[in-house]
């Protein structure tokens, strides 16, 4: 023999083709660029058992044959030939996932119908059967016309039958089947051969087969993901109801005992109108929270959240950014401090930057109280047909809204301020599992208790230094409290800025001590509302619903809405972009233009609500 023959592995990436090429290869490998590009060579001498040596190259991975990266190009040129300065290979050894055949056999049929000597090896069958999957090498070798060698490359197992079947790989005709063109026919066909090559199959693992199918679907999968996202927001508002009257009834109950037991006093009013009025009008959110914490926990538990990250890969791809980024972002939807944190696991650093800035955009839970209270006393508790109720529609809108913006500010970023190529993104499906009750427990225990925390901390203080400054100094008789308070007068002052997008004086007030944290906005409005009502015992007796029904027009709470959509009220949202940020230059970035936006937007809703005669 005058030459030495060449072995090329090939295969999807991920295979496992540089695994089964150091088993095979040992330490005997040289690497180098292929000429031209920056493409790794690998290569390496391998002897078979007939004693030839041959040298082998480990290819780099490739979905087909039509390149679409220069990884591919070099695969694709190499193996038909057509690479200068390199020799065709005598011999393929065509790497598939076991446990990903129907994919990987899409690039098989493609490899096969070139001609060439050939032989496959069904890697990864450890993995297989762990998931409960045991497939007939010998159903693939008949359907492909070639050797099929199960192996485990990082076991060792299966190579030295492997280098039999490569010693032994002859000329071959691509049969019939393997001469089909075109994408479809060949995926239809790999579906085939990977159901009828499976010699068993738990049955858990056909249903997560097939629930992937379905969930992972091109089509059917984000459809689906947005009906899911839209049930729990009907039932954030649905089931949360008889929940939250109850906690309402409490707050009541206490603010009027308390009122009763105690003499008239400062210290009376502080407690009741102060202290009772603000925190209860938070802590009646506590039911929402919960059960939009316990979907978004349960989906996760479950297995299904990674799969939506998957299924946004491509849609966070149009605006830059990647399927890394969903996790974050996802995680802002609680609150945006742990999604910014989350952050330090994206590797590109503008990336990152984009997504550290985004972030506030998603819509945390401190906003739901917000949302909630408005929604409630605005707009009607009707069904919009087929069970879908009106107000589980507005508050996923602004979920949306949010999303939307978020998508837009990357798109800008990316080409302007954090400019750069969108990074891969690979990400392992976990296995569907059943959430485990006890986790859940323990899960919304904590959220709850974060939340309860907050509302007894920072909304607390806040709640405090707010009764002071609504409260002096005290109004000449026949003058309104809020407007001669502290309180009132910088309310004033801000209420210039704020009237071109349809906000009053007491929306104004509230927008102030909510840069504490954005549930306070729900407090304050409280407060000044039982400040303002005095001793009116009809005005006393109104709920905060209906007290912002009676004194807001609808493009007004239309437009409140939208600012808090965008608003980046939140001081320890700052704070943590400022840490992980390393300056003030990006968190006051961010902070100009939430700010810019939530003013536009609210303007806009505010003036198109008001054209439209609503
Ligand atoms: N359990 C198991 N893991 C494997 C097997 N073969 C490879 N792996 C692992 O699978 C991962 C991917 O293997 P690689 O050899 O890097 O895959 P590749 O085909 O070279 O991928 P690209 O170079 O990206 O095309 C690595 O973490 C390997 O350790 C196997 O038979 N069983
Ligand atoms: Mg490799």
């Amino acid at each position: 023999m005058s030459r030495q023959r060449k072995v090329a592995l090939v295969g999807n990436p991920n295979a496992g083709k540089s695994a089964l090429f150091n088993a095979l290869t040992g330490a005997r490998q040289k690497i180098a660029n292929y000429p031209g590009v920056t493409v790794e060579r690998k290569s390496g001498r391998f002897v078979l058992p007939t004693g030839e040596p041959v040298e082998m190259t480990d290819l780099p991975g490739a979905y087909g044959l039509d390149p679409t990266s220069p990884d591919e190009e070099v695969t694709s040129k190499v193996i038909r030939g057509a690479f200068a300065g390199e020799a065709v290979p005598d011999v393929l050894v065509i790497v598939l996932d076991a446990s990903n055949l129907e994919q990987h056999l899409v690039f098989a049929q493609e490899v096969l119908a070139l001609g060439k000597p050939s032989v496959i090896a069904l890697n990864m069958v450890d993995l297989a059967e762990r998931d409960g999957l045991v497939l007939d090498p010998a159903v693939l070798a008949e359907e492909l016309g070639v050797q099929v060698i199960p192996t485990v490359a990082v076991r060792r197992r299966g190579l030295a039958e492997l280098g039999e079947a490569i010693a032994s790989a002859g000329e071959r005709h691509p049969g019939p089947g393997l001469t089909r063109i075109g994408a479809t026919e060949r995926r239809v066909a790999a579906h085939a051969m990977a159901a009828a090559a499976v010699l068993s199959e738990s049955k858990r693992h056909r249903l997560h087969a097939k629930l992937d199918q379905v969930l992972l679907n091109p089509w059917l999968g984000p459809l689906i993901l947005l009906g899911v996202l839209f049930v729990v927001f009907q039932a954030v508002f649905a089931w949360a109801t008889p929940f939250a009257d109850g906690l309402d009834a409490a707050v009541s109950a206490l603010h009027d005992g308390v009122a009763a037991a105690l003499p008239e006093s400062l210290l009376r009013d502080l407690l009741t109108d102060g202290i009772i009025t603000s925190v209860g009008s938070v802590v009646v959110f506590l039911p929402q929270i919960v059960i939009l914490f316990a979907f978004i926990l349960a989906l996760e538990a479950s297995g299904y959240m990674a799969r939506a990250a998957f299924l946004m890969d491509r849609m966070m791809a149009h605006v830059g950014l990647s399927g890394r980024s969903f996790i974050p972002l996802l995680s802002s939807f609680a609150c945006a401090i742990p999604g910014i944190m989350a952050t330090r696991s994206i590797t590109d650093p503008k990336d990152r930057l984009t997504t550290i800035l985004i972030a506030p955009m998603m819509t945390c839970s401190a906003r739901l109280p917000v949302y909630a209270v408005i929604i409630a006393a605005f707009i009607p508790n009707t069904n919009v047909g087929g069970g879908v109720g009106l107000q589980g529609l507005v508050l996923f809108a602004l979920y949306v809204a949010g999303v939307l913006g978020a998508m837009a500010v990357a798109l800008v970023l990316r080409r302007s301020m954090t400019r750069g190529a969108a990074s891969g993104f690979i990400m392992e499906l976990p296995k569907y599992q059943m959430p485990r009750l006890k986790d859940m427990a323990i899960g919304l225990w904590q959220r709850a208790w974060i939340f309860l925390r907050r509302a007894g901390t920072i909304i607390f203080m806040v709640t405090v230094v707010l009764w002071v400054m609504l409260n002096f100094p005290k109004a000449a008789p026949g003058e309104s409290q809020v407007d001669a308070s502290i309180a009132g007068k910088v309310a004033n002052g801000l209420a210039y800025v704020v009237k071109p997008i349809g906000f009053d004086r007491d929306m104004a007030l509230a927008l102030i001590p909510a840069m504490a944290a954005r549930e306070v906005a729900v407090s304050s409005l409280a407060q000044t509302y039982a400040v303002d009502a005095g001793d009116d015992e009809e005005q006393q007796a109104l709920e905060l619903g209906d007290q912002i029904k009676a004194r807001w027009t609808l493009p007004m709470a239309l437009a409140f809405l939208a600012w808090f959509v965008f608003a980046p009220q939140c001081m320890s949202t700052i704070a943590v972009t400022r840490r992980e940020t390393n300056g003030w230059k990006w968190p006051a970035f961010m902070l100009f233009y939430l700010f810019a936006l939530a003013y536009v937007a609210a303007g806009a809703t505010y003036w198109i609500a008001v054209a439209a005669g609503l």
